[in-house]
């Protein structure tokens, strides 16, 4: 029933640090040309351009041949990767909570793309999810666009946007486990204001299936994420649970409001030594991490830094607190769709398809 774009198919090794330790010998991946085509039931996929790669697999700017004005993104996953990192699974799994949330919270989940098919090419050895397309990450909005994140109000707007982001994904039993700026976009078109959570490929739900109640802590974990942005129980293999998700945001919030020394252990290489800097950094001891950023987000890193494997996030106490905060600096938030990336997103200052946080720092390994 599926139908591959033989006909111009090409090989291409993907080359990428998958682990953080090993390089991984990886059978080459067969990329989509422009026009190529997958036909999945009543769809007939058509790629328009490869938006970008991840470790494993692609994403795709697509079009329905039957509404060529509306433009989708297909995400692919090769199907020789192992078993236990076969990350699209776990995706679809969280679109389709998302899609069951939708139905009974209809204006909730904003943060979220919409999930709209999935499938298999036999063609191209990997198994695909189309979803709705938003716009570029925000490591791209300020390194490949140049738009200032940490201006005015900007950087409440992101870190309040996802901060809800991530309260809507615990609302319905999940872990994201890889929260960082190259994980949320902005939309496109009339979405642009809005911040989105993508790649849920690491994801995990934090309830024990059948009693829905808080699973037990796992007695060790093999780290998966990236370095720069882990929370420190992912580091030294300790399971994790919502705390270590707002943990993550909180280095991602210190990271759009500076982006040069907000993560001070931004040019430190090695686990251990990262680990450190972050204890400190909790331990009140990085004075130089708030250069820009404005003190009295201690508050928050605080109050996170008190939650415990288990603990249910106060998110309306961080939400409402960055209102106030805002507030306090002489920026007050009237309206959440005005952050500056809004209208400001048509020049590109570099053209390549590359994601930049994957080629900027030595530490930023993911597996
Ligand atoms: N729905 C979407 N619309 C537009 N662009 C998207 C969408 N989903 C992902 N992208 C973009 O596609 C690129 C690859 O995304 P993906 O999540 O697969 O990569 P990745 O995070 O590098 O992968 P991994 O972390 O699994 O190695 C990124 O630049 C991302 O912003």
């Amino acid at each position: 029933m599926l139908e591959g774009a033989k006909r111009s198919l090409r090989s291409e090794q993907v080359p990428k640090l998958t682990s953080l330790s090993i390089y991984r010998k990886k059978k080459p991946r067969k990329i989509m040309n422009p026009d190529d085509t997958i036909k999945n039931g009543p769809f007939s996929w058509r790629v328009e351009t490869l938006l970008g790669s991840g470790g494993f697999g692609d994403v795709y700017k697509v079009y329905d041949e039957k509404n060529k004005a509306k433009h989708y993104a297909l995400k692919t996953e090769s199907e020789d990767g192992k078993k236990s990192m076969l990350r699209l699974k776990v995706e679809v799994k969280v679109f389709m909570t998302i899609t069951e949330g939708r139905k009974t919270n209809p204006n909730g989940f904003k943060h979220f793309v919409e999930f709209v098919d999935r499938g298999k090419s036999e063609d191209l050895g990997c198994k695909f999810v189309v979803m709705s397309l938003v716009g570029p990450s925000l490591d791209d909005v300020r390194k490949k666009y140049g738009v200032t994140l940490n201006d005015r109000s900007t950087p409440y707007i992101v870190a309040i946007q996802s901060l809800e982001a991530v309260r809507d994904l615990h609302s319905v039993g999940f872990l994201h486990r890889d929260i960082k700026p190259a994980n949320f976009a902005v939309g496109f078109g009339p979405t642009e204001p809005t911040v989105f959570m993508l790649d849920f490929g690491i994801g995990r739900s934090y309830l024990d299936p059948k009693t829905k109640q808080h699973r037990a802590p796992r007695k060790s974990v093999k780290f998966l994420g990236t370095l720069r942005y882990a929370s420190r129980a992912c580091i030294k293999g300790i399971d994790q649970g919502r705390k270590d998700d707002v943990e993550c945001w909180i280095y991602m919030v210190f990271d759009i409001f500076d982006p040069e020394e907000g993560i001070v252990w931004k040019k430190v290489a090695g686990r251990d030594k990262i680990t450190r800097a972050k204890e400190k950094f909790f331990e009140g001891k990085s004075k130089e991490a708030y250069k820009l950023v404005p003190y009295n987000l201690k508050t928050i890193v605080s109050y996170v830094d008190s939650l415990r494997f288990q603990s249910a996030p106060d998110y309306p106490f961080m939400i409402n607190y960055l209102f106030t905060m805002s507030n306090q600096a002489g920026f007050p938030i009237n309206d959440m769709n005005k952050g500056a990336w809004v209208g400001s997103l048509k020049n590109k200052k570099t053209g390549t398809g590359e994601r930049t946080d994957k080629l900027s720092g030595s530490n930023d390994s993911d597996t």
